[in-house]
């Protein structure tokens, strides 16, 4: 691993195939969640700066949407076999800038690789359907409709730090595999990263304009781009409070959000506990909990309470705990500010009863893995997204008391549900109110084919492969009128 790759302190803006500085003079320092050094800036852009960014979107589109599939998928596959030679460089990025460990780092970029081809090979496949009018009463079989699928335009495509690669192409490959310009805004924390994605698909000779890199903080330039006239559908991933924002901003386009999570793990008795321990634990502690999908929650039948968290506890001994580069599971989060705030849930736990079975260390912002037994619904652990490696265990006495409480919260994410009796497993999975349930599984977003779902505070609209490309198009109905 080379020590040299961020050379250029000062990253540019991407608009109209062009690498720019921007005209505001001003750049946002991006510290490292574990090296405690600036390592990079990156470009604070001015409203004037979007309005640019965004007519050319609306110019490279109309051609854009006018050339062959097999067109655009050549620049795709190009941009695909991009991001693979350059893996090396942009893991390396990924980790110092988001403090993810140099092999989760790698396997994002390969991951997103593997997605762009899959979306290039899926849209290949989509087809539009017809129909003939004789099937309604009164109908003719003279009308025949013919039914095709049409990009909406411009794609706003926000994504969040922690899969700052993953989740941004997740975004702007079935974006432009269907005929869409996009305006691609990175969390300020996965800048960088998103600034060597963009590099390589610049590489692919892609139109000009047809894809911008916009930088800022969200909250400048962030309400701007979302009313923003000539936008016409949004793709957000984030936290709630941030999507709900946006979408009572954002009006008449197409919105999919995908947000915050609060999933929980259900253990009833009857399961393979070594098993569920295993999966409970990588599910809620893997890059120290900043997943969406992580286990935020265990709600556990207390007659196997004790066992369990024995075989929890055995489990977290097992975690490494340090820097990225050393490739540990826990690793610094990524700001002091969301170390304080996990540091408020356990204090608050604490206050109320609940114990503290590991952990509750903290060095700066690295906090050691952390399971709370006895945690009730008075406290805010309960209920809150830590985003951050600490685990609540509740009791319960029956499945249906799991159900009430993994219901009550604001979230709908996903839910694991552990047990050997499949019946027992969707009677309740019927019942939990989430976009996905995993039965003996940990909750996760792959593979990334399959829909993935946030339902209430969670989110709304479907992201997956093909869900993607469908929210990204609208279908367009011609009618043929043959003479009779
Ligand atoms: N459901 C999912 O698919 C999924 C996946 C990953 C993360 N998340 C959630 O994301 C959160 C963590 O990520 P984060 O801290 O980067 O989230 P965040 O909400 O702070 O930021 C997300 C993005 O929104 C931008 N933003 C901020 N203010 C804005 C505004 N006013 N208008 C438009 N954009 C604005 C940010 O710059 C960033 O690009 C967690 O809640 C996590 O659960 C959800």
């Amino acid at each position: 691993m080379g020590t040299n790759v961020l050379t250029s302190s000062s990253y540019k803006f991407y608009t109209n195939g062009e690498w720019k500085e921007s005209l505001s003079g001003e750049t946002i320092d991006i510290k490292s969640p574990y090296l405690s050094e600036v390592i990079g800036k990156v470009q604070a852009i001015t409203n004037e700066e979007v309005d640019e960014a965004i007519c050319s979107a609306q110019e490279a589109q109309k051609l854009w949407a006018e050339i062959s599939i097999q067109q655009r998928a050549s620049y795709l596959y190009k941009w695909a076999d991009e991001l693979v030679s350059r893996q090396n460089e942009i893991a390396e990025i990924i980790m110092k800038e988001v403090g993810k460990s140099y092999k989760d780092a790698k396997s994002e970029v390969t991951r997103t690789a593997d997605f762009i081809r899959y979306t290039i090979e899926e849209a290949l496949h989509m087809h539009g359907e017809s129909m003939r009018g004789e099937s309604f009463p009164g109908g003719s079989k003279s009308k025949i409709a013919i039914i095709e699928r049409v990009p909406l335009g411009v794609v706003l495509a926000i994504s969040p730090f922690n899969y700052p690669v993953n989740l941004a192409a997740a975004k702007i490959a079935p974006a432009l595999i269907a005929g869409n310009a996009v305006i691609f805004k990175p969390a300020t924390q996965g800048a960088i990263s998103g600034t060597k994605m963009i590099e390589a698909l610049h590489e692919t000779a892609l139109p000009k304009g047809l894809v911008s890199l916009v930088t800022g903080k969200g909250s400048v330039i962030g309400d701007y781009l979302v009313e923003h006239k000539g936008i016409n559908m949004i793709s957000f991933t984030g936290g709630t409070h941030t999507g709900v924002r946006l979408a009572q901003k954002a009006s008449m386009v197409p919105l999919v959000l995908e947000l915050g999570g609060k999933d929980p793990g259900i253990v009833c008795e009857d399961a393979d506990l070594k098993e569920a321990a295993k999966q409970i634990i990588s599910g809620a502690f893997s890059y120290s909990g900043q997943r969406c999908t992580a286990i935020k929650r265990v709600l556990v039948n207390e007659k196997v309470a004790d066992e369990l968290v024995g075989l929890l506890k055995g489990e977290v001994e097992k975690l490494s705990v340090g820097s990225p580069e050393d490739g540990s599971t826990i690793v610094p989060l990524i700001d002091n500010k969301s170390a304080d705030f996990v540091q408020i849930l356990i204090a608050d736990a604490l206050g109320q009863g609940a114990e503290v079975v590991i952990g509750n260390k903290r060095e700066h912002n690295l906090i050691h893995p952390t399971l709370l037994d006895y945690v009730t619904g008075e406290m805010r652990v309960a209920w809150e997204e830590p985003f951050g490696p600490v685990l609540p265990i509740i009791r319960v006495l029956s499945d249906e008391e799991a159900i009430k409480l993994a219901n009550e919260s604001e979230y709908g994410l996903q839910a694991s549900i552990f047990t050997k009796d499949v019946n027992r497993a969707f009677t309740i999975a019927n019942k939990i109110e989430a976009g996905s349930v995993q039965i003996n599984g940990r909750t996760e977003r792959g593979p990334d084919h399959f829909p993935f779902i946030g339902i209430k505070g969670s989110g709304m609209g479907v992201q997956g492969i093909r869900k993607s490309i469908e929210s990204m198009t609208r279908e367009k109905v011609t009618v043929l009128n043959i003479a009779e």
